[in-house]
């Protein structure tokens, strides 16, 4: 065989069967899926066993996917923006929203997770990044069209830089002949932990159940206090001023109990038997706030699974 006919009779086929056999073809090559209805039930159950204690995110999140992929015409791309202390389950969640949306998740070609520290580490080149974001952005929704993009350590990105991507989150048509409508957007940030934690806080020392906090508690205090925070990587961001953020989801800080819950979570991944003993030293071993009350760890389950191997 000649190599050079036989890759170009490949070619042919492979053309040939994702035209006239989309789902044959999207069996052996990933698709983008553009009009692939969401599966509610197997979202909401996925949440509700896997992430413990935060009945807000659960909520707001599952809430803001099914409107969003039940819409056929949205007007804008969804834009979710996550809060929390370190370890509540923001990225854990990103990468089951992202499963969801697209079978293989954060490996998806169709899913793109941008880590400030990574890849915008230096303040002087903002003018650079910010040109190389919309051109990323840009290409990736011109070739699916219901991408996904993740921005992780918000909080470290220097101000300015997100801003650069607000003509794709607004209420436009076509932007440079790209609609960007079915994309998704999803910012995950410390900024905000604290004040989620006071009013977690508030409650607990009130004498009220955590699952009472309402979202109406902490939505407004976030998108103010996120607006008013030099670090928050949405300071003064015409995305907040020009309401782009449609959603504002708070991660509660984890108390001992949720802790206890990871790390039964992680022996079993492992395929280890849930031993109590171990599950009692792992989740004591974790450092809780306020120093008197204990009641928050302030780390949430970040450590559990690495403090796991010394057992
Ligand atoms: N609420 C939760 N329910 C179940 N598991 C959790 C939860 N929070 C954290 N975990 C576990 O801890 C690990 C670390 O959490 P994750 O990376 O999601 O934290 P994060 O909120 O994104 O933290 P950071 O702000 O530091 O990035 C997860 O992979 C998961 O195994």
């Amino acid at each position: 065989f000649e190599p050079i006919s036989v890759a170009l009779a490949i070619g042919v086929a492979s053309i040939y069967v994702a035209y006239r056999h989309p789902a044959l073809y999207c069996r052996f090559a990933e698709c983008c899926g553009e009009e692939k209805p969401l599966n509610a039930s197997a979202l909401k159950l996925q949440l509700e066993e896997k992430l413990f204690g935060q009945h807000l995110a659960t909520e707001v999140i599952l809430k803001a996917l099914t409107g969003f992929k039940n819409n056929k015409e949205p007007k804008k791309p969804l834009t979710l923006s996550l809060h929390g202390w370190a370890g509540t389950g923001k990225n854990f969640v990103s990468q089951i929203v992202a499963e969801n949306l697209h079978a293989k998740g954060l490996k998806s070609n169709f899913v793109h997770l941008f880590v400030s520290t990574l890849h915008f580490p230096h303040e002087h080149q903002t003018k650079l990044y910010q040109d190389q974001l919309q051109e990323w952005i840009r290409g990736n929704v011109s070739a699916c069209a219901s991408s996904v993009f993740i921005f992780d350590e918000m909080d470290k990105l220097h101000p300015g830089i997100i801003d650069a991507i607000k003509p794709f989150l607004d209420y436009y048509e076509q932007v440079g002949g790209v609609s960007y409508r079915k994309a998704i957007f999803i910012f995950l940030s410390n900024a905000g932990g604290d004040l989620i934690t006071e009013t977690a806080l508030e409650f607990w020392r009130a004498g009220r159940k955590r699952e009472d906090i309402q979202l109406n508690d902490l939505e407004r205090v976030l998108s103010v206090g996120v607006f008013n925070n030099k670090h928050s990587g949405l300071w003064r961001s015409r995305l907040i001023d020009r309401n782009l953020i449609d959603y504002f989801v708070p991660f509660l800080p984890l108390e001992y109990t949720h802790v206890k819950m990871c790390v039964r979570a992680e022996m079993r991944a492992r395929g280890l038997a849930v031993d109590e003993d171990v599950v009692t030293r792992v989740a004591e071993e974790m450092t809780f706030y306020p120093k008197d009350e204990k009641i928050y760890s302030d780390k949430g389950c970040k450590t559990v699974q690495s403090r796991l191997s010394f057992y």
